[in-house]
């Protein structure tokens, strides 16, 4: 199979971390002959210094002509804490967003067992956790009409829903929940904003379409507490831009990193794969990042590609790598793995060398102890 990729690395750690999803990727290639290839583009910080603009207009050509994009992450310290910044890293990612309608987020948050014990909450072993996250990715809060007054004393954000946006994404969601456990949680905040009465109501018109899917609603503030008391309970979890945003960083906790989520932006031609988490800056050229969210991300495209046994392989090559100790400083601090080795492992793990990479006696001298 051949396909064309967009490859945007972003900011901070979004280079280190999109060069081992591409490892992956190319590995995949190899070993099952497809040919991927990828053309560069800007996005973020780096597209600011090159261009002056967060989102060149030949970066959206490029998406609209590949057909799928993989993305890092963007973000730079200088713009997060300069309040009066005009242009800024992030309106590239939502502008990138919006330019090919990627309105269903797509996040999956599933427990591995020998990392229960880094997280924060006693996953019950058994059973673990295992669910989706559909955010909405295109309205919202984040995309309402915006302004501040004239003096700077008053700043006003606005939520906009229509319901065609809310349709198209709840058809997905249940879908999913149809391939699933056939649970549906929509988290939304109905005793208090009119746009989540919007997709009360509307959720409850498509729900009729899927009797088989059990439907139930939470307030975003009770579910905050769910997903830390009884995460177990939720199978795909459907709700509105920002919330989705908040909770599936506190959802990632559970898993034991941030590091480890991936993530698909789906629209009606094109789709966006990138990690849940930032551009990190602290880590940034340090090669300590984890990958895992970003080779996961190609897992998904792989599976976007129709290439769900190679996505397979690529997952399987994840959790080797997890139950083995081969693991990046967020994991363990004391005995890590560099990223760009994490990413060479599980690209020997797909050439077939795991057995072979356990037994080597100097896999030792690949390990850091010094950072
Ligand atoms: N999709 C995106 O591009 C995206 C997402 C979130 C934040 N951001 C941007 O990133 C910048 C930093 O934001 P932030 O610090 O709030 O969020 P962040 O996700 O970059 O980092 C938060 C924390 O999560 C952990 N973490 C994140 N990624 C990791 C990885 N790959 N491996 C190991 N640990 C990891 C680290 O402990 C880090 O301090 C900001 O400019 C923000 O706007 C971008
Ligand atoms: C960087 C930011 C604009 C972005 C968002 O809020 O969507 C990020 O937090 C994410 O989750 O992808
Ligand atoms: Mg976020």
């Amino acid at each position: 199979m051949f396909k064309k990729i967009t490859s945007i690395y972003g900011d901070g750690i979004g280079p280190e971390v999109v060069k081992q999803a591409m490892k992956v990727l190319d590995t995949i290639a190899e070993v099952y002959n497809h040919e991927f290839v990828y053309e560069r583009a800007l996005l973020g910080a780096e597209a600011i210094d090159a261009t002056g603009a967060a989102l060149p207009t030949e970066t959206v050509a490029s998406a609209l002509n590949s057909d799928a994009v993989l993305l890092g992450a963007v973000g730079h310290p200088r713009f997060d804490n300069d309040p009066n910044a005009t242009v800024r890293p992030e309106q590239g990612l939502l502008g990138i967003r919006k330019a090919l309608q990627l309105y269903a987020n797509v996040r999956p948050v599933q427990t591995v067992p020998s990392l229960h014990h880094l997280s924060p909450i006693k996953i019950k072993a058994k059973t673990g956790v295992d669910f989706i996250i559909y955010r909405e990715l295109t309205g919202g809060i984040y995309f309402g009409d915006k302004f501040t007054n004239e003096d700077g004393t008053a700043a006003t954000d606005t939520c906009h829903y229509q319901q065609h946006e809310i349709e198209r994404i709840a058809r997905l969601a249940f879908e999913a929940a149809m391939q699933r456990h056939k649970k549906l949680t929509l988290v939304d905040k109905a005793n208090v904003l009119e746009t989540s009465r919007l997709w009360r109501k509307t959720i409850q018109q498509i729900a009729v379409r899927y009797p088989e899917v059990t439907v139930e609603y939470l307030f975003v503030d009770n579910a905050a507490m769910q997903l830390i008391l009884n995460p177990g309970q939720f199978d795909v979890i459907l709700t509105e831009n920002m919330f989705g945003d908040i909770i599936s960083d506190e959802a990632s906790v559970l898993t034991g990193s941030l590091g480890l989520l991936p993530s698909a932006s789906i629209g009606n031609s094109t789709a966006l794969f990138e990690p849940v988490h930032g551009s990190y800056p602290q880590a940034a050229g340090k090669d300590i990042a984890n990958p895992i969210g970003a080779i996961l991300s190609a897992a998904m495209m792989l599976d976007y590609f129709g290439l769900q046994h190679e996505a397979t392989v690529v997952r399987n090559a994840v959790q080797w790598t997890l139950e083995n100790g081969f693991v990046t400083k967020d994991i363990d601090p004391v005995n890590f793995y560099f990223t760009s080795t994490v990413g060479d492992l599980i690209c020997d793990y797909i050439h077939g060398k795991a057995i072979e990479v356990v037994n080597k006696s100097n896999i030792e001298l690949r390990k850091s102890t010094i950072i």
